[in-house]
C-alpha cells in the first residue's frame, strides 16, 4: 500500500463527493481562496522534528526572501504543469497573498511548451492560468533558446522560480539562490523546494487538495513530452477484467523510480 493511500482523496475524486461524504475529512473547496491560512498555519504549528512540515517552512522563507530581493515585476515562477511547480505555485501564490493583500495583478509564469506537449497538461496548465491569474509567458522550442528569448522580450525579469528538488538531474548543487550556469542567459534561480522529497510533493498537493494535473492519476510520475514519457513500469497492475491499469503517482513507494516512465 502506498504511503498516502489513506489520505483525503485526490482533486479528480472531488465529483464523486456527494456519495462518499461519510469517508472523506478536511476536504477543501476552495484551496486556493484559503491559500495564505492554510500554508501559514501549516508552517506556523509544525513542530522541530517534523520534517515535511520543516521543508514547507523553508519553501515559504525562501519566497519571503525572494519578495524582499525582487519586485513581483522582476520575479516569473517556472511553470509547465509538472507536480512539483504545481505545488510551488501554490505556496508562490500564498506568499504573495500575505505579504502584498490588497495585490490584484497577475503573477508571471513561464512555460516553455515542448515540441510534443500532452494535451492533458496543456488543459492543465491554462486550467491554473485562470485560477490563480497567471500571465503566461509561452515560449516553444529548446529551453536555453526561450530563455535568451525570455530576456530578449521581457527584459525586466531578473528571477525565475523553479521547482527543481535536489534529486533532479544535474541538480544536486543547486542552493535555494543560485544564477543559471555561465553559459546559459543570466537569471537568479530561486529553488524554494530543493530539499522536498518526492513524497512532500505529494503530500503537500493531496493534504490542501489542490489540482493537478490528471496524467498523474493514470500512472505518470515525472513529465516530459508525448514522445519520451509513459506511466511509470512499477505502478502497473492488472485489474479483476484482465486489463492493464496504472495506479496513481502518488502511491509510488520507491521514490528514486521518479523518473522510471522517462526515456
Ligand atoms: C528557468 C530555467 C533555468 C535553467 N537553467 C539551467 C542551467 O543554468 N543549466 C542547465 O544545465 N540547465 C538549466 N535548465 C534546464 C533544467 O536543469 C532541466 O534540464 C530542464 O528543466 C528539463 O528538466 P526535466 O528533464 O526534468 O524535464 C534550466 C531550466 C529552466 C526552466
Ligand atoms: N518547460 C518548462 N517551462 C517552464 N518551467 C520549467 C520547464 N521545465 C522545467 N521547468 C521548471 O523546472 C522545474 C523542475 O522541472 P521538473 O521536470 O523536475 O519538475 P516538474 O516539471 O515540476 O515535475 P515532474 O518532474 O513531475 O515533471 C519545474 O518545476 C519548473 O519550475
Amino acid at each position: 500500500m502506498g504511503v498516502y493511500e489513506n489520505c483525503e482523496q485526490t482533486y479528480s475524486d472531488k465529483e464523486l463527493a456527494p456519495q462518499h461524504t461519510e469517508s472523506i475529512v478536511n476536504y477543501d473547496s476552495q484551496p486556493i481562496v484559503n491559500a495564505a491560512d492554510r500554508v501559514y498555519k501549516l508552517v506556523e504549528s509544525c513542530s522541530s522534528d517534523d520534517v515535511y512540515g520543516n521543508n514547507v517552512q523553508k519553501a515559504v522563507s525562501v519566497l519571503e526572501e525572494c519578495l524582499q530581493k525582487y519586485s513581483l515585476d522582476e520575479i516569473c515562477i517556472g511553470f509547465n504543469g509538472g507536480k512539483d511547480c504545481t505545488a510551488l505555485l501554490h505556496l508562490y501564490h500564498a506568499v504573495v497573498k500575505r505579504k502584498y493583500p490588497g495585490h490584484q495583478g497577475k503573477l508571471k509564469a513561464l512555460y516553455i511548451k515542448s515540441k510534443l506537449p500532452f494535451p492533458e497538461v496543456e488543459k492543465f496548465t491554462q486550467i491554473s492560468r485562470d485560477k490563480y491569474h497567471l500571465e503566461m509567458l509561452h515560449f516553444e522550442g529548446r529551453i536555453k533558446d526561450s530563455l535568451g528569448q525570455l530576456k530578449a522580450n521581457h527584459p525586466s525579469i531578473k528571477a525565475v522560480i523553479m521547482g527543481t528538488r535536489l534529486t533532479d538531474p544535474y541538480s544536486s548543487h543547486l542552493e535555494a539562490f543560485s544564477m543559471t550556469d555561465a553559459d546559459w542567459p543570466q537569471f537568479m534561480r530561486v529553488n524554494p523546494v530543493l530539499h522536498w522529497s518526492y513524497g512532500h510533493v505529494w503530500k503537500f498537493l493531496r493534504d490542501l487538495c489542490l489540482p493537478y494535473c490528471s496524467l498523474y492519476d493514470r500512472g505518470y510520475t515525472s513529465l516530459g513530452s508525448m514522445n519520451n514519457t509513459h506511466p511509470n513500469p512499477l505502478l502497473q497492475y492488472v485489474d479483476e477484467h484482465g486489463v492493464l491499469k496504472y495506479r496513481p503517482a502518488y502511491t509510488l513507494s520507491d521514490p528514486t523510480k521518479e523518473r522510471d516512465g522517462r526515456n
